[in-house]
């Protein structure tokens, strides 16, 4: 039995599962998305590259990949605080922080926002998606990915003393890629080794979710310990869904607040609203799933904060919860969904 057994591994230091409360279990609060720049339509250059103004903001919800300063989250430090500060007050104790290398991750700064603001934040361990991978992770072999994504978790990252407390967002691409694949092994390994947990962030197509559910299962990784990313936009199709689900992972609806005409990174994709993404909820919860659903925002650019007009971090907790009690989905099942099941998946076997 190693020393976290049984505790949750925050950027602080180990905690009792009972301290975490009610838990995002994926957001970013510093990290830049550069990596998925859409350029901008003909014609709207102008409004790409001007200043984030009130006169611009629906502009910028329904365009929010194609403003370059938009996906620099890693300015608005003091935002964030001030949002999680917010959060707090809302009822909110925890953020599992998803962001990896290739997308900036900054430990420093997430411990800082966590002594500045009580929130418990959970760090991500391991690499984003494949454009984001330098030629250096490319040639590493399974064992070293494995290496390095077992040393972040026991003995700090990116140079610090910081230790990781979850494995993920691991990205992946579709169709999944090499060195994709190669990451998808690591972790699986790593986990075997750490009895960690695992988030994932699947590919853009409804089969990403169960190919990337049989690579980790091959390679020996706790699929109950595992949580499958932004179902919103990957499986829209129930019985698909269902079809999915019963691979056993746990199933994340969490880009809460995001409404979005044309989805840019696939136009195919007609985004879900928030609306349509409680219904998918009632829907797991009647079909018996109500031990494995996790929600969040994801929040990772600056058009989602309060200060640029957005939901901010609270709005699951200010507005999604009384749309979920009035489409009857239990006090006791809201309180899995936000307390019981992050706490579960976030406990160190
Ligand atoms: C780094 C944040 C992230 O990957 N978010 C997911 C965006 S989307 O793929 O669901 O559009």
């Amino acid at each position: 039995m190693s020393e976290r057994s049984g505790k949750v591994q925050t950027v602080l230091g180990l905690i009792e599962p009972d301290q975490l409360g009610r838990t995002m279990t994926h957001e970013h609060l510093t990290m830049t998305f550069e990596c998925s720049h859409v350029p901008p339509a003909p014609g709207d250059e102008g409004l790409a590259a001007a200043p984030i103004e009130m006169k611009h903001l629906h502009w910028l919800q329904q365009n929010p990949y194609s403003h370059q300063e938009n996906l620099l989250l890693n300015q608005e430090i003091e935002a964030v605080k001030e949002e999680l500060l917010c959060y707090r007050k809302a009822g909110g104790g925890s953020i599992v922080e998803n962001t990896t290398t290739g997308i900036n991750r900054n430990l420093p700064i997430l411990r800082q926002l966590a002594k500045d603001t009580g929130v418990h934040v959970i760090a991500g361990a391991g690499y984003y998606v494949d454009v984001t991978h330098s030629d250096e992770t490319r040639k590493m072999t399974v064992e070293k990915l494995t290496d390095i994504i077992v040393s972040e978790v026991l003995h700090g990252a990116d140079g610090t003393e910081i230790r990781c407390g979850v494995i993920g967002e691991i990205g992946t691409s579709w169709p999944i890629t090499e060195s994709e694949k190669k990451v998808l092994r690591a972790t699986a390994h790593a986990q075997t080794q750490l009895g960690c947990p695992v988030i994932i962030h699947p590919g853009r197509d409804t089969a990403a979710p169960g190919e990337v559910i049989r690579i980790l299962q091959e390679a020996g990784g706790d699929i109950s310990k595992t949580v499958m990313s932004h179902l919103d936009r990957t499986i829209y199709d129930r019985q698909e869904l269902l079809e999915f689900a019963k691979m056993g992972s746990y199933l994340e609806y969490d880009l809460f607040g995001t409404e979005l005409l044309n989805y840019p990174f696939n136009l195919r994709v007609d985004m879900p609203s928030d609306s349509q993404r409680v219904q998918n909820l009632v829907f797991l919860v009647r079909e018996g799933y109500e031990d494995r659903i996790l929600i969040a925002h994801d929040i990772h650019t600056k058009h989602r904060l309060t200060k640029y007009g957005g939901h901010g971090y609270s709005h699951i907790l200010e507005n999604i919860v009384p749309k979920m009690l009035s489409r009857g989905i239990t006090q006791n099942q809201v309180d899995k969904i936000l307390i019981e099941n992050p706490k579960h998946w976030l406990t160190f076997k």
